[in-house]
């Protein structure tokens, strides 16, 4: 089950010098339904992954208000991590594991004993059950991001933040890739936030925003 995010008039200042600050983002509000796919664009440097390290609650709001409703309750948004899972460009895999261990591992961290079962399921989703034994060192970059995307969804989070998840990958795979990560969000319902620089993506997605001079605009 999802989990709606309401952020409200934030402005967000970055330091520019010791004596000067700049206001990356002014006055930005969003409201993001239960299981909904947004779409973040932008400009390089407009403030995306900024934006969405605060709406992940990695990096701390300087004004306004975030919150997160899960069945009509306000959450703590110190807990939000439970519930979120991550999709980087990077994809932040620990290369001396096997691709098995990178996925069990969020689960094992909480001691969870169905770990290696469940992250076997989810390597057999996004189509990697033979390479579960390989490391992920040696696996190419579209089934390293598969991994990324099946530790991700392994503890069915409520919410997934991506950031440029196909980023770095070639035309084809990225398509793949991008249409496995919207897929495995319906199966499980959870919220999608998700920064891109492809325009045919972001309008896939329920919704769009678009950061511009600091401004977050509603596309559709
Ligand atoms: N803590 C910080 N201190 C100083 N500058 C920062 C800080 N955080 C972000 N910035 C600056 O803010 C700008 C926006 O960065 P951000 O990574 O959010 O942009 P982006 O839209 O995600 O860019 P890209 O599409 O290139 O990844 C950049 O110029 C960055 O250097």
């Amino acid at each position: 089950m999802g989990i709606a995010i309401n952020l409200t008039n934030l402005t967000h200042h970055i330091p520019v010098n010791k004596d000067l600050n700049l206001a990356l983002l002014e006055d930005a509000s969003l409201r993001i339904k239960a299981a909904e796919q947004v779409a973040i664009v932008g400009a390089s440097g407009s403030g995306k992954t900024t934006l969405l390290s605060i709406l992940a609650g990695l990096e701390p709001l300087q004004s306004g208000e975030l919150a997160f409703i899960k069945q009509q309750v306000v959450l703590n948004s110190g807990d939000i991590n439970q519930h979120s899972g991550f999709v980087f460009q990077q994809f932040h895999l620990i290369p001396e594991l096997d691709a098995l261990n990178n996925v069990a591992l969020p689960l094992k961290l909480k001691g969870d004993k169905q770990a290696f079962e469940k992250a076997r399921n989810w390597l057999f989703k996004v189509g990697l059950a033979e390479r579960a034994d390989f490391s992920v060192s040696k696996l190419s970059g579209g089934e390293q991001q598969r991994v990324a995307i099946a530790r991700a969804f392994v503890s069915e989070p409520a919410i997934i933040f991506a950031d440029e998840p196909t980023g770095n990958l070639d035309e084809q795979t990225a398509e793949h890739i991008s249409q496995l990560m919207l897929q495995c969000c319906r199966e499980t319902k959870a919220t999608l936030v998700l920064i891109t620089h492809n325009q045919a993506l972001a309008e896939q997605l329920d919704t769009v925003y678009k950061l511009e001079h600091g401004r977050l605009q509603l596309c559709s």
